[in-house]
């Protein structure tokens, strides 16, 4: 029998959604932080492939979602193009910036990852053997422009405004920054699969900062491009994408690029987006992260609302952003119970 997501990805509705949670591996589980304490950090965690998969298992084990994650980091890939990477316990991640590396001729071709990403395949060929049947393997990358404005920023930023401002001022080399990352994500998405990953997600957690054309270059036609790439190697592997706060412009954003499925964060409103976005596939997402930190009767009645607003169409139910670190995994649960009819 096919999985409930896989189903769900090719435009089946069913009666109970399935369910997974972005960032269900992390540190709101005791679990979690033990491991990683073993591992030494963030980082050492992401390339130990027996202990990465142990995460990713362990959130199945507690709550038996449909899917599980790899679990990765967007930034590996700036990592493997070259560029310095390490995470600020309490702040976040660092790169040294772009333009003191060296700029674009100081990194690696796109062909040069897999050194560095080779543990990452082996982490999702521990999982493709360990996952119980009925768990779908999810495979993911960062979209172009938000792995960019890391890149360029050398950190987060509420505004990405050093990508920004790389725009404004050299359009062709932020274009050509853009299509490396891009043929890296190819390359490193493709081995994922290869590896056994069954679905792949593209998150661009920063899509909502660009306006205009800068969207239809810099995250849509990227997308466009990684999107056709694959589905060129393996066209029966779904994407889903994930254009953060794109507000209007998630209007035919799954037509546009390929895309199976689309990620709605918590900005737009449920019954909207079964109207203008569900007609053309899966939709997934949409729970605020929030109601994993307050529980109570406001989250039983927010689940049971975006799965009654979803309930004509494919969907995948989902948090509308990663789950926090104050969060309680009892609430977890009970959100599982809900969308399955408790
Ligand atoms: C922007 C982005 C990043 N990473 C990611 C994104 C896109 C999604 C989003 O918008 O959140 C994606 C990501 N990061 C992580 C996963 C693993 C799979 C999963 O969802 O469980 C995934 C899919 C692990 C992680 N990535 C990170 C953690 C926390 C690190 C820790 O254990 O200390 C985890 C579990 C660190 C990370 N990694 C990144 C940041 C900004 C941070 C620091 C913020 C934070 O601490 O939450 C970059």
């Amino acid at each position: 029998m096919t999985k409930t997501i896989l189903r769900a990805l090719r435009g089946e509705r069913q009666d109970v959604p399935p369910i997974w949670m972005m960032r269900q591996a992390g540190r709101y589980l005791p679990e979690y932080r033990a491991t990683r304490a073993e591992a030494g950090d963030f980082l050492k965690l992401c390339y130990n492939p027996e202990l990465a998969a142990e995460v990713t298992l362990q959130p199945i084990r507690r709550f038996g979602f449909d899917a599980a994650i790899l679990f990765a980091d967007i930034l590996l890939v700036p990592q493997a193009l070259g560029q310095d990477l390490w995470f600020v316990t309490g702040e976040g991640p660092r790169l040294t910036p772009l333009a003191e590396a060296g700029g674009l001729a100081a990194l690696r071709g796109a062909d040069d990852v897999h050194d560095t990403l080779a543990p990452i395949y082996e982490t999702v060929r521990i999982l493709s053997r360990e996952l119980p049947p009925e768990v779908t393997l999810i495979g993911f990358a960062g979209a172009p422009w938000t792995v960019a404005t890391y890149m360029v920023a050398g950190r987060g930023s509420k505004d990405q405004g050093a990508a920004h401002r790389m725009i404004a001022e050299d359009r062709a080399g932020f274009a050509a920054l853009i299509g490396r990352i891009e043929q890296a994500t190819i390359a490193y998405v493709s081995a994922q699969i290869e590896a056994g990953a069954e679905v792949v997600k593209l998150f661009d957690s920063w899509a909502g900062s660009l306006k205009g054309t800068d969207f239809d270059d810099f995250a849509l036609a990227p997308t466009a491009r990684i999107i056709a790439a694959l589905k060129a190697r393996h066209p029966h592997v779904p994407v889903i994408a994930f254009p953060r706060e794109a507000k209007e412009r998630y209007i035919g954003f799954a037509r546009a690029t390929g895309a199976d499925c689309l990620a709605l964060d918590n900005s737009v409103s449920a019954d909207w987006a079964a109207a203008n976005l569900q007609p053309d596939g899966c939709v997934q997402g949409n729970l605020a992260p929030g109601h994993m930190v307050t529980g109570g009767p406001a989250l039983d009645a927010e689940t049971r609302r975006i799965v009654q607003a979803f309930s004509g169409g494919p969907h995948v139910f989902n948090l509308g952003h990663g789950i926090t670190p104050d969060a309680d995994p009892a609430n977890v649960a009970r959100m599982i119970e809900v969308v399955r009819g408790g």
